[in-house]
């Protein structure tokens, strides 16, 4: 989980790696303690990570799924304690994923909440992970999840965020909009394996956040939750010009640090890269 503190451009950030269980409940309660701590510690952004109520495997999502309705979220567990929470301790949380029911169809959604515990948005992950690396690890999310269809830009008390899960982050055109449209961070929470996270995790983030100048921030679960897929674990804050303001290993683990939004502007002003772009020749078909 990542926590913000906010005093006007000024953030101070907490990030909370969790250990998933094969116990919905067990991880409900312990995602309520985490963001309750944060808190009182005077957080006003949480961010969780991908996946924080059901291990990640496709074996366990159907089974963990919940059915969201915005106008009575107490049919689903996991979201209605992250309402109530973000009401109780009037805080903004960026709510990691669960997975998602709606229409007979099955979605990897990330669900945003108010202080005020209104469901401000959902993002569903708009680019399945579906990978086969011979000899190492196959995943084929798609053979569960639909993808989500539209990019999700929210307006918060602690700024203009666009959302992704985790292989969103992969692609730069996703970032690019919400580059475009204004927001100062990214938040991709997200449950990279051991062994795309050790190649690309950082390098990712870091790419996202220097060609775009804007903050990036990922949660993951911890590398001990349950299931037979190793997550890399890492969660990362990196600043506009590229650096690592904070990260983890891949215990369970809570990390607090500072976030400046001027930095956006201060890295735009110093390098005008956005307004230099050459569209006019930029051309992916002839
Ligand atoms: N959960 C994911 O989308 C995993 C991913 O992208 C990876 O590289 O691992």
């Amino acid at each position: 989980m990542i926590f913000f503190k906010v005093a006007s451009l000024y953030l101070s950030d907490w990030l909370c790696q969790l250990s998933v269980t094969s116990d919905k409940n067990i991880n409900i309660a312990k995602a309520r303690t985490s963001i309750e701590l944060a808190s009182k510690q005077g957080a006003s952004l949480v961010i969780l990570p991908e996946m924080w109520n059901c291990p990640y495997s496709t074996d366990y999502f159907a089974e963990f799924a919940e059915t969201l309705d915005a106008h009575d979220i107490t049919a689903a567990p996991s979201c209605s304690m992250l309402s109530e929470v973000a009401s109780r301790e009037g805080i903004t949380i960026i709510g990691g994923s669960i997975p998602e029911r709606s229409g007979g169809k099955l979605f990897n959604t990330c669900c945003v909440f108010a202080p005020n515990g209104e469901l401000l948005a959902k993002h569903r992950k708009m680019h399945m992970f579906d990978i086969d690396i011979v000899g190492d690890i196959s995943f084929k999310e798609s053979d569960i999840f639909v993808p989500g269809e539209e990019p999700t830009i929210i307006d918060t008390d602690v700024g203009r965020i666009g959302v992704g899960i985790c292989h969103d982050i992969r692609f730069p055109e996703l970032a690019m909009v919400y580059r475009a449209r204004g927001c100062h961070l990214i938040c991709y929470p997200g449950a990279f394996n051991v062994s795309t996270g050790e190649a690309l995790w950082e390098l990712e983030q870091r790419a996202r956040a220097v060609d775009n100048q804007l903050y990036v921030a990922t949660c993951s679960p911890s590398r001990d939750s349950a299931g037979s897929y190793t997550i890399w674990g890492h969660s990362t804050l990196v600043n506009p010009f590229g650096e690592i303001v904070a990260t983890s290993g891949h215990d369970q683990t809570i990390i607090v640090t500072e976030v400046d939004y001027s930095a956006v502007q201060c890295t735009r002003d110093a390098l005008p890269i956005w307004k230099q772009r050459r569209e006019d020749v930029y051309r992916f078909i002839d």
